[in-house]
C-alpha cells in the first residue's frame, strides 16, 4: 500500500482586493493524457503525445505502462509545425506487455480502471495497489466484466472483493465479446473496457444496465480518441442501441497527439473572474472538445459572467454579481466542487443535482463540501443526489481538502472573496495541477 505524501501545512488562500485581469496557461488534460498513453501503449507502432499533463495521475500511468514493458521517452520537442507545438513531448514505444509487474494506482480513477483491461493482455501477473482511498472506490464493474470476458483476476485478499488490491493474471490475450455492466457509479468502467477492446480477440460489446450513467462526455472522449487511433466503434449516438457500445478488433495506429488544456482545471481561474468581477483568458481553449469543462462557458455565464472564444483563447468576464442556479451536473460531475464554491458566494440559492456518485470520488465530495463551506459560516445541505447551497456571509478559517485536488481549488476560490481562508494540504493539487499555487499567485499578480 502506498500513501500520497500529504502536506498538512496551511496555505493562506490569497484574498483578491480587486478585479483579476490575467491570462493563464493551463496545463494539459488529465483525461486526454491518460487515454492517449493507454492507446499509444496498445498501438501497433510508436506515437507521440505533445504537451501532456505532467502530474501525479499521469506520471502514475507512465510508471505503470513502463513497468509492463512500454517504452516512454520524455523529450522537449520543437516541432516543425511551429512554435505553438514546441514544449514537452512523450514518445511512446509499444512492446509486448510483460509481467510480473506492480502498478501503483495512487488515487487515480483513470489508472485503477483503465489498466486492469490492459493487464489482461500482458504475459504474466500484474499486481495493482494504491492509496487507502483507492480501496474504497468502485472497481467491481471492471473486475466482473473482465472475468466474464475471460480474464483471471485475484481480488479480495484483504477481505474486500471487487476492489483493490488485486492481481490480474495476464495470459497475453483476452477473448472479449459481449458483457453487461452497471456503470452508474463510474463512467470509467465503460471507458476502461472500450479503450483496450481493439486488442481483445473478439473486440467487445458493452451494455450498461442500471440507473443513469454519469459523465457521458468522458465516454464520448474515449470513443473519439479510439476512432482517431483507427478503431471502429459503434455507439448509441450513431443510431445504435441505447447504452450499448461495440468495438471491433483491429490494430491501433500510433498517433501524433497534441493534448488540449485541462478545461476542468481552468475552472478555478474562470471562477476567479466571476467572483472578483474581473477577466481571465485561457489560451488554446479548443473550439470543439469532448471535455466536460467546456460546459463552464454555459454554467458560469448563467451564474453572472460572459465569455468570448477568440484566437487568443477563451476570455471570461465577471459582471460583479454572482447568481445561484438549479443545475443537473450528472454529465460534468468533476465540476461540482468549483461550482459549489461560486454558488456559496452568490446572491441567490443554488441546487446542484445528479451527482450522487461524487460520494465515491477522491473523497465523499458532497459531505466534504457541505462540512467545509458550513464551517466558514455557510448554509449547505446534502440531498440524495447533490447539494442545496444558500449563500450566507462567510468568514475565514481552515478549509480541509481530504486529499482531493478539487476541494483545494474550490477553497482557493472562496478565499478570493473571504479574508482568512487557509487551505489544508494545497499540495494535493499535484494530482492533476502541480503548479496550482504558482499559477494562482501569477493570476493575482503576486
Ligand atoms: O474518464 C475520465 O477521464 C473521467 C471520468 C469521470 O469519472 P466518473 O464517471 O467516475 O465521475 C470524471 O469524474 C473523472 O474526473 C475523469
Ligand atoms: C473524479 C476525478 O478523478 P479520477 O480520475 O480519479 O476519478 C476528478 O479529477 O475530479
Amino acid at each position: 500500500m502506498t500513501v500520497n505524501p500529504t502536506d498538512t501545512a496551511l496555505w493562506p488562500a490569497p484574498y483578491a482586493s480587486g478585479a483579476v485581469a490575467a491570462t493563464v496557461h493551463v496545463p494539459g488534460s488529465k483525461s486526454v493524457t491518460n487515454r492517449g498513453l493507454v492507446l499509444a501503449a496498445l498501438a501497433a507502432e510508436p506515437g507521440w503525445l505533445r504537451r501532456p499533463l505532467r502530474s501525479r495521475d499521469t506520471l502514475l500511468m507512465v510508471a505503470a505502462l513502463r513497468a509492463m514493458g512500454v517504452g516512454i521517452e520524455e523529450t522537449v520537442s520543437s516541432s516543425s509545425a511551429g512554435a505553438g507545438d514546441s514544449g514537452e513531448a512523450w514518445r511512446v514505444i509499444p512492446s509486448g506487455l510483460q509481467g510480473p509487474a506492480t502498478v501503483d494506482v495512487g488515487n487515480a480513477g483513470t489508472v485503477m480502471r483503465f489498466l486492469p483491461p490492459v493487464a489482461t493482455l500482458a504475459d504474466g501477473p500484474i499486481r495493482f495497489d494504491g492509496d487507502p482511498r483507492s480501496y474504497e472506490r468502485p472497481l467491481h464493474g471492471v473486475i466482473d466484466a473482465l472475468r466474464a470476458l475471460g480474464a483471471r483476476i485475484d481480488d479480495g485478499a484483504d477481505g474486500n472483493p471487487g476492489a483493490l488490491p488485486l492481481t490480474v493474471h495476464g495470459g497475453g490475450a483476452l477473448d472479449g465479446g459481449q458483457v453487461e455492466i452497471d456503470a452508474s457509479s463510474s463512467s470509467q468502467f465503460v471507458s476502461a473496457l472500450l479503450l483496450s477492446a481493439p486488442r481483445f480477440n473478439q473486440g467487445v460489446e458493452v451494455r450498461h444496465v442500471g440507473s443513469a450513467l454519469p459523465s457521458m462526455p468522458h465516454i464520448r472522449m474515449t470513443v473519439d480518441m479510439l476512432r482517431a487511433a483507427g478503431a471502429q466503434v459503434d455507439t448509441p449516438e450513431a443510431g445504435g442501441e441505447p447504452n450499448v457500445w461495440r468495438v471491433t478488433p483491429g490494430a491501433l495506429l500510433g498517433r501524433d497527439l497534441t493534448v488540449e488544456p485541462d478545461l476542468s482545471n481552468a475552472q478555478p481561474f474562470l471562477a476567479a473572474a466571476l467572483v472578483t468581477g474581473g477577466r481571465v483568458t485561457i489560451p488554446d481553449w479548443p473550439a470543439h472538445t469532448t471535455q466536460p469543462g467546456d460546459a463552464l462557458r454555459r454554467i458560469f455565464t448563467e451564474m453572472g459572467g460572459s465569455c468570448e472564444l477568440t484566437e487568443q483563447g477563451l476570455t471570461f468576464t465577471g459582471s460583479g454579481s454572482i447568481h445561484g442556479l438549479d443545475v443537473d451536473l450528472s454529465e460534468v460531475g468533476e465540476l461540482t466542487p468549483g461550482i459549489a464554491a461560486v454558488a456559496a458566494l452568490a446572491d441567490s440559492p443554488s441546487t446542484l443535482r445528479g451527482v450522487a456518485h461524487l460520494r465515491l470520488h477522491e473523497t465523499d465530495r458532497l459531505a466534504a463540501l457541505t462540512k467545509e463551506i458550513n464551517e466558514l459560516g455557510g448554509d449547505v445541505t446534502e440531498t440524495a443526489d447533490g447539494l442545496h447551497i444558500r449563500p450566507r456571509p462567510l468568514h475565514g478559517g481552515v478549509f480541509h481538502t481530504y486529499d482531493d485536488h478539487r476541494m483545494a481549488t474550490a477553497g482557493a476560490v472562496i478565499g478570493l472573496a473571504v479574508p482568512g481562508v487557509q487551505i489544508e494540504n494545497v499540495a494535493t493539487t499535484a494530482k492533476t495541477l502541480p503548479d496550482f499555487p504558482e499559477l494562482w499567485a501569477g493570476m493575482l499578480g503576486n
